[in-house]
């Protein structure tokens, strides 16, 4: 990680210390990426096959996963597994239900009745990462909102493994959500087919989920072509910004810090403190944990563009991570709910000593895809309304035109729209009458 006084650096510096790797490699990401979306749109399931063995170096003639194929990735997994995965959709199902915003109805005025009902999204378009590492927890997080909010058609795309099948533990999770339509697809390709369709993968009304910059540029692009899809948010690279005080645990706040890194080379882990000897006490915890880490290598990588940042007090601390917005907060300090208040921009927060990064992935309830890039400044992570859309009603008696009528007249004649008057006017001297 690199050492920062925030105190010492210069306007310029501190915008570049909060930088995130994925934004300075935006301008080839983006070229790729159009590039690709261009193939799925021209050639369809050949260019997603071309793709898949360009980039995961797989030849498919099939994607979609059958029947045969969900029945052995059920026996596939250890019963301890099954039930861990059964565990957390219980979990996060509860989390999600009680969250759920309901219709809603009211007199404006007398005789004029206004309502919001809400419709599930019918066809959705989810996508799991497993370019390296299949994350079957990713498909209860995208799965388990989706069947509560009554999604009609779930389509979910996965990159394959090396022998061309999906992972068992994707699949189980997938099944244990009620979806069945399951294609091996990944990266940009998989995105821009779930958008525009392809004869084998139907083309979706809104997409969902987390993965590499690929997948979150292809997210970006489609939402902005004319015939593409909505998407959920940008879920990019894993971020994780810690606030420890000199009280913290250094081999947790490390282990936090090392969860987030080990997602890709390009995950952005951010220490801030107020105690130079907790610093050192993490960065020495660090290289102790980074040994035992089979992923040590692409944990490396992101830790060369992360930093661990000493900062005057913790109230500084907060205002920096309201700045960045980081995706993953965790607040490793004394009386953490007390700074709760000061938290404006994040995507999830951990208070204290007791709260791992890795529940809130896995299995305290809350949902895991959230937004990065910065984006928690005005977007939340994902929840049930995310597959809903919300529909406005009205319904108005002759007495509830009589009374709101002469309002929206005066409107209609401050816009000079004559027609819109009109149809104020008639109803008012029809009810006169
Ligand atoms: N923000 C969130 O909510 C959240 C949640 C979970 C995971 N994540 C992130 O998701 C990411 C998962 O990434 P991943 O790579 O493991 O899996 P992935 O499934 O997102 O991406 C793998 C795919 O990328 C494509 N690809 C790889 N190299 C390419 C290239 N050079 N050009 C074009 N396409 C290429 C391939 O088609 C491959 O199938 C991680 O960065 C992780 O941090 C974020
Ligand atoms: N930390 C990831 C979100 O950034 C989610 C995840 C899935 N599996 C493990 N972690
Ligand atoms: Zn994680």
């Amino acid at each position: 990680m690199i050492r920062m006084d925030w105190n010492a650096l210069d306007p310029g510096e501190r915008e570049q210390a909060l930088r995130r790797p994925v934004q300075l490699a935006q301008a080839t990401t983006a070229a790729a990426v159009s590039a690709i979306l261009d193939e799925v749109q021209r050639d369809g399931d050949d260019a997603v096959r071309a793709c898949t063995r360009r980039f995961d170096g797989i030849a498919l003639e099939s994607m979609q996963v059958t029947d045969e194929e969900f029945a052995v990735a059920g026996s596939e997994l250890t019963p301890a597994l099954r039930a861990a995965i059964d565990e957390a959709a219980q979990r996060i199902a509860r989390f999600h239900e009680a969250g759920m915003t309901s219709a809603y109805a009211l007199e404006t005025a007398p005789g004029v009745r206004c309502e919001r009902i809400l419709r599930a999204i019918q066809r959705v378009g989810l996508y799991v990462p497993a370019g390296s590492a299949p994350l079957p927890s990713t498909a209860l997080m995208l799965g388990v909102p989706a069947r509560l909010a009554g999604c009609a058609e779930v389509v979910l795309c996965t990159p394959p493994r090396r022998d061309g099948s999906a992972d068992p533990a994707v699949l189980y999770a997938a099944r244990r959500c009620g979806i069945t339509r399951v294609y091996k697809a990944g990266g940009a390709q998989a995105i821009a087919a779930m958008a525009f369709g392809t004869d084998s993968i139907p083309r979706c009304d809104k997409l969902f989920g987390p993965g590499n910059a690929y997948v979150t540029e292809a997210k970006r692009q489609v939402a902005l072509a004319d015939d593409g899809a909505a998407i959920d948010m940008p879920a990019g690279p894993s971020e994780v910004l810690v606030i420890a005080d000199s009280g913290a645990n250094p081999a947790f706040v490390a282990a936090d810090l090392l969860s987030q890194a080990e997602h890709g080379p390009d995950s952005q882990v951010i220490l801030l403190s107020d105690d130079d000897v907790l610093i050192d006490a993490v960065s020495a915890e660090i290289d102790t944990q980074l040994d035992a880490l089979p992923r040590a290598d692409v944990a490396r990588q992101a830790l060369t563009g992360s930093r661990a940042i000493r900062v005057g007090s913790i109230a500084q601390a907060l205002d920096i991570s309201n700045r960045y917005a980081p995706e993953h907060l965790i607040l490793a300090l004394r009386d953490a709910r007390s700074w709760l208040p000061r938290v404006q921009a994040a995507g999830s927060v951990f208070l204290g000593d007791w709260a791992p990064e890795a529940l809130g992935d896995y299995c305290s309830g809350t949902n895991h895809v959230l937004p990065t890039s910065g984006a928690a400044r005005f977007i939340g992570g994902l929840t049930v309304a995310s597959f809903q859309v919300a529909i406005t009603v009205q319904e108005v008696e002759p007495r509830g035109i009589a009374a709101i009528g002469p309002c929206a007249v005066e409107l209609a004649s401050a816009e000079g729209l004559h027609a819109h008057r009109q149809a104020v006017v008639l109803r008012l001297q029809a009810v006169a009458a």
